[in-house]
């Protein structure tokens, strides 16, 4: 584990003092912490927190392996209310220590049910200093596979309860431009339903302007604006991507290929991204930009240089000083001096970009992947560069890493360009044929996709209504979509193939409020007239309620309903709450609310049509695929024989049970009735991770079935029925 080159580099960048350079180099060789952080709501969150602090860690206390005592997790102290924790144990302890068997496994389980999140110390700092408020409209422009969107879903959540989710007024889009880490977007939100969320995949560098009514209002103290209806965002994240050397502890393979040259060459669209961000941040607005890489070249100077883009005649942005915020984690001022390489040789002779362009034949100077940014701004000193967060393996074992939150000031309050330039230095900024500058975007440039894909006069939404939406009739609202790209229906569930093959997802039509089948969907489901129907979207080319039905707040409608979804290249917005079942033979489909929908729908439940039953209950349907009506105990047995055949919600309300571990809060769960029997539906992993919680092992039938396979014992229960969200089959 060493490079050369990145040895030279750095020590001519001065990042780390000379005495503590050694330090520097061995945490860079040493394996990461484990690191992980308590998701979900504020409330579950608390309880699982809980039994962390209350049974694992004083189980794990006095672990010892081989001889020796095994530390057991702490709790990462620059942390909002001790929800992160970290530990140190080899994969060997983790295998084969029993304790730490059993605390891996509760990690494994509650990390695929999304009450987990295995994420790296300082991956978890850009959500916290964005502070994100449920009004927030938010953007994370690189979002992707998306333990930050995690983070920022779970802020502008923070009113959701135990057992359900709230509706925030505002929205997050999580985008990335590489299409199938976008889908790990969809995978990773499906853990926190939210109606305010929205996927999107394009490059954020030339992310188009949305468009939104006017009168929608997210914030009740601030006016909705009457001149733009330009969506602006309040917070935005900007975790670029980077050359990754802060990674180097966990991707060992970085030693080996690391070379300056890719910092450089990633400069030039870093900066882009982050000047996009600019020009779509809303007066007051934070963007935080963060990288996971140690490079000047990738960090202060594509700060220097977006600060420096300022095209009007006002300062727009500043740096914020978060030195106050989280006291209890050590940082490193951002610097101010830096020498860029100019080959792969760490050629770090030329401390300005003037000496360099000058020691090159003119004919040449152009050809060079070099630009005047990679070097310090003439007027650094007055950028207050120092106000950038540096983060070193060595300051508290962590990853390395680079935070700089910057603020949009009001218009009122914006100094003036001449104000601020008597401070600067005397020489021009631009030293560099106007060709080589990194192109910087003008205050009226409208960006685009590329030349022919997006048009911004094709975003912006018809001026009709107040809200800038037709009024709503019977007919379905679907998302406009150019009129020419009718899509062939090709493929799979949500996917189209449309003709010129660029994007393949089926449209986004909003169902009238009276849609005969969303009007039988709500009374079978018993919702009450609160269900805000209006809201509801479908995605089939014929814009009918056949499948599953998805709920949005009224800000992603806004934002789906006027602006055109294939330009938008929108994945997926809102959450899936209820799909169709077909029921058995001679019998009509019915709606069943889904495991992942019940939080979301459960607001508007008849709370008399929810049943309630004792944690044997919940035993016996975590043992059993379906058990039969008639087997289990009063008062349920004749509560659930006397409902009719299809979707339930069951509560366990919190309490003592016996020798079982208490519910420390109400636990709600979707059942379906068959005839006689009845089913969790809740999938196997979220079964398993409930029953280790509950029972403190995976009593599940999945978990049993497992284990029969592994000792090959004769005997295994029939393993075809299976009661997963999307597979049941009912008798
Ligand atoms: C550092 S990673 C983001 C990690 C992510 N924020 C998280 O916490 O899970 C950078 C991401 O940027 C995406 N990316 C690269 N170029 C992009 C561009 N021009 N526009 C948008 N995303 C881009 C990559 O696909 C990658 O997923």
């Amino acid at each position: 584990m060493h490079n050369e080159r990145f040895t030279a580099y750095y020590k001519a960048q001065h990042i780390i003092p000379d005495d503590e350079w050694d330090h520097f180099m061995e945490s860079l060789r040493s394996p990461l912490p484990t690191t992980f952080r308590v998701a979900g709501s504020r409330e579950t969150a608390r309880v699982l927190n809980g039994a962390i602090e209350e049974t694992y860690v004083p189980l794990l206390s006095n672990a010892e392996f081989e001889g020796e005592r095994v530390p057991p997790p702490s709790q990462i102290p620059w942390y909002p209310e001790g929800l992160a924790w970290q530990f140190n144990v080899s994969k060997k302890v983790l295998r084969k220590s029993t304790e730490f068997k059993k605390f891996h496994s509760f990690l494994v389980f509650e990390t695929e049910v999304g009450n987990i999140s295995r994420q790296e110390a300082v991956s978890m700092l850009p959500p916290l200093f964005l502070d994100v408020q449920p009004h927030h409209k938010v953007i994370d422009m690189c979002a992707a596979p998306g333990s930050k969107t995690a983070q920022l879903l779970e802020a502008l959540h923070a009113q959701d309860t135990a057992t359900s989710t709230s509706t925030p007024p505002g929205l997050l889009i999580a985008n990335d431009s590489d299409g199938k880490r976008a889908h790990l977007l969809i995978h990773q939100s499906a853990r926190l339903p939210s109606p305010a969320f929205m996927v999107t995949n394009l490059d954020a560098s030339i992310y188009p302007i949305l468009r939104f009514p006017n009168a929608i209002k997210t914030e009740p103290r601030r006016q909705a604006k009457k001149t733009s209806n330009q969506l602006l965002f309040d917070r935005i994240l900007c975790d670029v991507p980077c050359s990754g050397d802060g990674t180097l502890r966990k991707n060992v393979g970085i030693w080996k290929r690391w070379q300056p040259m890719d910092g450089n060459g990633l400069h030039g669209l870093q900066i882009r991204i982050l000047q996009r961000a600019m020009r779509m941040l809303e007066d007051d607005g934070l963007i935080v930009y963060s990288t996971c890489s140690l490079n000047p070249v990738e960090n202060e100077a594509v700060i220097a240089a977006a600060l420096n883009s300022n095209t009007g005649d006002r300062v727009e942005f500043e740096l914020v000083d978060v030195s106050e915020q989280l006291p209890e984690l050590t940082r490193r001022p951002g610097i101010t001096t830096w020498i860029p390489t100019v080959d792969r040789s760490i050629n770090t002779t030329f401390s300005s970009w003037d000496t360099f362009a000058q020691s090159l034949p003119e004919s040449k100077r152009l050809e060079s992947k070099m630009v005047e940014s990679h070097w310090p701004p003439s007027n650094v000193d007055t950028l207050h560069l120092s106000r950038c967060l540096r983060i070193y393996p060595h300051l508290q074992d962590t990853g390395g890493f680079f935070v700089a939150v910057l603020k949009k000031r009001p218009r009122d309050t914006a100094v003036s360009l001449h104000a601020s330039a008597k401070r600067e230095a005397d020489e021009p900024v631009n030293i560099l044929p106007e060709t080589k500058k990194v192109k910087l975007e003008s205050e009226e440039a409208t960006p685009a996709q590329n030349s022919s894909d997006v048009n911004d006069d094709e975003m912006t939404a018809p001026v009709d209504t107040p809200l800038n939406v037709p009024p709503v009739s019977n007919e379905r609202r679907v998302a406009p979509a150019p009129p020419t790209s009718k899509p062939k229906l090709v493929g799979g569930k949500d996917k189209i193939t449309p003709a010129d093959g660029s994007f393949k997802e089926m449209p986004y039509t909003f169902l009238p409020p009276d849609d005969p089948a969303l009007q039988s969907c709500i009374e079978q489901l018993s919702f009450t007239t609160e269900f805000p129907t209006s809201n509801v979207l479908v995605r089939n080319p014929e814009g009918e309620a056949v499948r599953s039905l998805y709920l949005t707040n009224d800000l992603v409608k806004a934002v789906v309903q006027n602006n055109d979804y294939t330009r938008m290249r929108l994945m997926t917005c809102g959450t899936k709450v209820v799909t169709k079942q077909e029921a058995g033979k001679g019998m009509d489909a019915q709606f069943r609310i889904l495991g992942e929908g019940l939080p979301v729908v459960l607001p508007y439940a008849n709370p008399e049509k929810i049943m309630t039953a004792e944690v044997t209950t919940l035993k016996i349907l975590l043992e059993t695929y379906y058990p039969l009506c008639a087997g289990f105990a009063e008062p349920f047995r004749s509560a659930i024989e006397a409902r009719n055949t299809g979707s339930h919600i069951v509560r366990f309300p919190t309490g003592s049970f016996g020798d079982l571990i208490c519910l420390s809060h109400d636990l709600l769960l979707p059942l379906w009735k068959s005839n006689v029997s009845v089913t969790l539906m809740i999938d196997k992993k979220a079964k398993s991770a409930l029953s280790l919680r509950l029972f403190g092992e995976d009593i599940t039938t999945a978990a049993r079935e497992a284990a029969q396979k592994k000792t090959s014992l004769p005997g295994a229960p029939p393993t075809d029925i299976r009661a997963g969200d999307e597979d049941v089959v009912i008798e």
